[in-house]
């Protein structure tokens, strides 16, 4: 898909769409629990399409009717023989089902697209190594449970995805297990998220110090009804176009929502925009240091914003964008140059001298390097400039936001499907 973007402010109230991150975390709770739950306020997307189909191949009954899923769960560790798990390109997925799917003694598969198999997975390689348990990784993995209870050391800064995998998991244990993470800690406010939806389904994780999960284990899910907050994440597309040069209103939206990318606004508000709840507006704006140790899917568009923002900006702890859909580092740094940004980068850390206008004479042609957030956020870039874009293999925004250029139509925007 092709998508030329004109540029112009947006004016409105948008209604973001509901949390991926918890939307995954009800989902597997859900398919854990005895008896029938349901979530509501889904958002559906690739991912999440990914993580039901592989929720109903371990054997839960998910109904999906309107914004809702019902759910009959079902106990993993009774699954037996040869199992096939599509994870499409979601890292949740594949990270949080793996343990989960390793309960049982089956054999079991799991099958990536486009990048997934080649992000990072060598926390779990070495915990099944440990255990004598089969893991098999080319193309697929494949793997053989069932795994023990145990104190387990994760490194905290390869992906936070390997701890909730394991928060999940490790509660259907008869033993009870630890988990201590081996600093720095990044993505930690994800792994919050994850003890939060464990709590909606009846489970207990203690938490002694920062570092440290303790899971008892012989516990069960209860089945519970979950609504779906909105999700900070994709608030951040409209907060910094409206931050750059407009106003907006971002509705649905929970102001004490435990997300980590809810620090959006702070960004925002710090760069010069005005903010007054979830309602952001333009005002003069300047430079600064951002560090996404604990928001990675910001970095795309806090990229945007540092070049708008006159100065010279840094983004901090920027090192993991290099292992999502993308490297989003390159991703970006190839897009925004594309339009005269002056940007560079080191392994962990990415300089932006930004200014308040850009415009070429020629529409700028832009790679969507089959990203969601790279598309997502070079819109904006687009929808903020002086002079057309057009952007390629936009259809990479299936993977967590479908409707996305919808809702930018609906704000105004003059987006132009070709
Ligand atoms: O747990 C989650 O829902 C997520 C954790 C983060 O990954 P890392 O912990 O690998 O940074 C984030 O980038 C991803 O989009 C969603
Ligand atoms: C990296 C992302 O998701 P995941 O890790 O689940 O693929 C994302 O949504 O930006």
């Amino acid at each position: 898909m092709r998508v030329k973007v004109l540029p112009g402010a947006l004016q409105g109230t948008v209604s973001i769409p509901s949390s991926k991150s918890l939307t995954h975390r009800a989902i597997i709770c859900a398919s854990l629990a005895k008896g029938t739950s349901v979530v509501d306020h889904i958002t559906f997307s690739k991912d999440i399409d990914a993580t039901i189909a592989c929720m109903r191949n371990l054997g839960a009954k998910i109904t999906v009717k309107e914004d809702a899923c019902t759910i009959q769960g079902t106990d993993v560790r009774q699954v037996a023989g040869e199992i096939t798990c599509d994870c499409s390109e979601s890292g949740s997925t594949l990270r949080f089902l793996i343990p989960i799917a390793a309960l049982s003694d089956a054999n079991v598969t799991f099958i990536g697209h486009g990048r997934l198999m080649q992000r990072p997975m060598t926390v779990y390689k070495e915990i099944f190594q440990a255990q004598h348990l089969r893991f098999e990784q080319d193309q697929t993995i494949r793997l053989r449970g069932p795994l023990q209870a145990r104190s387990f050391a994760v490194q905290g800064d390869i992906s936070s995805q390997f701890i909730s995998g394991l928060l999940f998991a490790l509660p259907l244990l008869e033993q009870d297990s630890t988990i201590e993470i081996l600093p720095p800690y990044e993505s930690a406010s994800y792994v919050n998220l994850t003890t939060d939806s464990l709590a909606s389904f009846g489970i207990t994780v203690h938490h002694p110090s920062p570092l440290v999960y303790q899971i008892p284990g012989g516990q069960s899910y209860q089945a519970a009804h979950v609504s779906v907050e909105g999700d900070a994440s994709q608030m951040a597309f409209y907060a910094v176009e409206a931050a750059i040069q407009s106003s907006l209103t971002c509705a649905h939206i929970d102001p004490h929502s435990h997300q980590g990318d809810q620090v959006i606004l702070d960004f925002v508000k710090a760069a010069g925009a005005d903010v007054q709840g979830t309602t952001i507006t333009h005002q003069s704006l300047q430079a600064q240091t951002m560090d996404i140790a604990d928001c990675p899917d910001l970095g795309p568009i806090l990229c945007v914003l540092a070049a708008y923002c006159p100065g010279t900006s840094r983004i901090i702890h920027a090192r993991r964008l290099r292992m999502k859909e993308s490297d989003r580092i390159a991703a970006m740094e190839q897009e925004l140059r594309k339009w005269g940004v002056q940007i560079s980068s080191t392994e962990d850390e990415i300089t932006i001298t930004g200014k308040a206008e850009y415009h070429k004479t020629e529409p700028v042609r832009i790679d969507g390097h089959n990203d969601h957030r790279i598309v997502m956020a070079m819109t904006i870039f687009g929808l903020c400039a002086k002079s057309p874009s057009i952007i390629e293999g936009a259809e990479a925004i299936e993977k967590s936001y479908p409707d996305f250029f919808t809702d930018i139509k609906h704000l105004n925007g003059k987006v132009e499907i070709l």
